[in-house]
């Protein structure tokens, strides 16, 4: 079960309703039934977004001079193809053949396992603690495999590893167990197909015609990467750096649930940092960031089935190879700070490494950044090193050279085995199959060089493997072919650079977050809370005049023309309604300022500041009171420094 800030138990079923009322986020298409997977933001909630998107680029883009792009979503399937998405990205599903109904396999295995664990913690007389109360009630409804039935010790065990390694299965593991502990449809017991992979890409077709396949896209990745070249130049070819780029993707999820954080559609902000694979992917800012604190997940911890984690300095998880370099651990540090920035709880903050099954097909190490919610841990952030997967296939399909060029400081002398041919007589003799002879000879590798060189001195001929010639072997004479071992200077160096990507879903952290700021004020049957950090809230400020007496509302007027004009958002509640009930409603908002203009206002001009968490208010002239907004909202100074420059207030709460 997880708690508020203040140790209470959180309560999902509340902060729903809240979210629904004050309409963050809603279903898409409700009144024609609604889409699983689709969601619609409101008001809040895109103002939200939108201070978590423009903290994403100050902290990211701006801070680290990185290019950003905006490619198109709409992508031809030739890209996909090649980036290997169309063959692999996939989830395991397996159907009811009665029903009809599907189930993404890992997520039901996980399902099964908790309930009947949770079973046999019942059975035990142990207290359950559920994540979430309503939860509990729809997994009793849906799972019935939700018996106080006491398990063996070892089945225990082996449930509980088969759950810390449960992103590590792939289609035929899963089979595998579902078959060994019968894991069938919770809800009718009917048996289940063995799983299938089942690609989560939305394909279209392009134009009129439909011989010009594509998909919707399913990362902002490849766009990114298919202007390397351009990003590379308009970076005048200087190596590292970093392109970016914020916008939608697409996945056809198999089971959409727990509200955004399984979604069809959502939001990603995905930085492509490219670094020179040789010299173990250094990063000149890392010192910046060395001590920073990281809770690690590792890999080793996970397959061995249990969860812990390690406290340390981002440095030294890299020094003992935890984490595999300096630039994935860099960015680590900075997402995390990136986080804590956004005001995420950081004590339900962590990061898991992946398993090698579970990794995608073009990552050769990733660390997801996991935020507790009542969902239990949830991937917020991805972190791979996608090392030189993508731009090299692209490179191959192409033929665009995807790669850094670089002067060397020394002319590097290189001894090689060099192939030569003799055009001349090599078109007459291989006729339609020269090209084919020649792209195989190009293509030996050094050892069959050096090999061949001897079979051509001993025999005056060679024979090749060239595929689709003749019977697959063809035999070259030593007239048309040398080989010999030669000495080559380069001046230049050619390198395919690794990427390392942090890839955020903006909707999941939205939703993390909010978890995070809830809460409830007890004293005040319990009155919902959302404590944004004034940067980051939708709404600044809650403009209040003590009642609708018309003597307040030019003060208002200008007041609100004023910040307006200092960009920062606000909002006039001039209703009927008492002013604790007006605090109230944008508590829920998570609105972290009010000002209030009384009787003493239009006498004076002064107006009250008021604190959304701590509720109390100090009482300056506009001006200060502006100022102290702008501060706060800037983020370069906290409500304890407003206390300590301005005076206290008591006053209208009562009201
Ligand atoms: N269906 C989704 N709904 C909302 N956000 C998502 C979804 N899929 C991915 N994301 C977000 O995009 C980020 C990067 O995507 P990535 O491909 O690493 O996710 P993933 O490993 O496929 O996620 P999962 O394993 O949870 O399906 C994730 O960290 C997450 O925040």
């Amino acid at each position: 079960m997880t708690t508020t800030r203040t140790g209470q138990p959180f309560d999902r079923a509340v902060l729903e309703s809240l979210m629904r009322r004050r309409l963050f986020y809603t279903p898409a298409f409700e009144i024609y039934g609604g889409v699983s997977g689709l969601y619609d933001y409101g008001p809040p909630g895109c103002g939200l977004q939108a201070n978590i998107i423009d903290t994403w680029r100050k902290h990211f883009v701006l801070e680290e001079d990185m290019l950003e792009v905006d490619c198109t979503m709409l992508t031809p399937a030739e890209v996909l193809k090649t980036s290997g998405h169309v063959d692999k990205f996939a989830d395991w599903m397996c159907k009811d053949p009665k029903t009809g109904e599907i189930f993404r396999a890992d997520h039901l295995v996980e399902e099964v396992l908790e309930a009947r664990l949770k079973g046999d913690k019942e059975a035990r007389g142990v207290k359950v603690e559920d994540k979430d109360e309503e939860d509990a009630k729809k997994k009793k409804k849906k799972v019935k495999d939700i018996k106080a039935v006491k398990l063996d010790d070892a089945v225990v065990q082996e449930y509980e590893e088969i759950l810390a390694k449960i992103d590590n299965y792939n289609g035929e593991e899963l089979g595998q167990l579902m078959a060994k502990h019968e894991i069938k449809n919770p809800a009718t017991g009917g048996s289940l197909s063995p799983p299938m992979a089942f690609n989560l890409m939305f394909q279209t077709s392009i134009g009129p015609s439909s011989n010009y396949p594509g998909y919707l896209r399913p990362e902002t990745a490849q766009g990114q990467f298919l202007t390397f070249q351009k990003l590379l130049e308009f970076n005048q070819g200087s190596m590292p750096f970093a392109s970016a780029s914020i916008g939608k993707s697409f996945r056809n999820e198999i089971s959409p649930r727990s509200g955004l954080l399984r979604v069809r559609e959502f939001l990603m902000a995905e930085i492509e940092h490219f670094v020179d694979p040789e010299g173990g992917k250094k990063h000149p800012r890392f010192s910046e960031v060395a001590d920073v604190e990281l809770e690690l997940l590792n890999r080793e911890v996970q397959l061995a089935g249990k969860t812990h984690v390690e406290r340390v300095p981002i440095a030294q998880a890299v020094a003992k190879g935890t984490v595999d370099n300096e630039t994935l651990g860099y960015f680590l540090a900075r997402i995390q700070l990136f986080l804590e920035r956004l005001g995420v709880d950081k004590t339900k903050l962590r990061f898991r490494q992946h398993m090698l099954n579970e990794m995608a097909h073009y990552a050769t190490d990733c660390w997801d950044a996991e935020l507790l919610t009542s969902y239990g841990w949830i991937e917020c952030v991805g972190c791979a090193d996608r090392s030189a997967y993508d731009l090299s296939v692209h490179a191959k399909k192409t033929g665009a050279p995807l790669v850094v060029r670089e002067k060397r400081a020394e002319p590097l002398r290189v001894e090689e085995f060099a192939v030569e041919i003799d055009k001349k007589k090599f078109g007459p003799r291989f006729k339609k199959d020269g090209k084919s002879v020649e792209a195989a000879i190009e293509a030996l590798t050094q050892d069959v060089r050096e090999k061949l060189s001897l079979e051509l001195k001993e025999k005056g001929k060679v024979t090749l493997d060239v595929e689709g010639v003749g019977d697959g072997k063809v035999e070259v004479g030593g007239d048309l072919l040398t080989i010999e071992k030669r000495t080559r200077v380069e001046h230049t160096r050619e390198y395919i650079p690794n990427v390392i990507e942090p890839s955020f879903g903006i909707g999941r952290i939205l939703y993390s977050l909010i978890e995070h700021c809830f809460w409830t004020r007890p004293e005040e049957e319990a009155r919902g809370v959302i404590s944004l950090p004034p940067p980051i809230a939708p709404t600044k400020v809650l403009l209040v005049p003590l009642s609708n007496h018309p003597d307040f509302t030019p003060q208002i007027k200008q007041l609100s023309s004023r910040l307006r004009s200092l960009g920062v958002s606000s909002r006039v509640d001039a209703s009927g309604a008492s002013i604790g009930k007006r605090y109230a409603r944008n508590d829920e908002l998570g609105t972290p300022l009010g000002i209030t203009v009384d009787f003493q206002s239009v006498k004076d001009g002064s107006v009250t500041l008021r604190e959304r968490d701590c509720m109390r208010q100090v009482r300056a002239s506009a001006d200060e009171v502006l100022e102290a907004v702008r501060r706060l909202v800037e983020g370069t100074e906290s409500w304890a420094d407003v206390e300590g420059r301005l005076p206290r207030f008591e006053g209208q709460e009562a009201d």
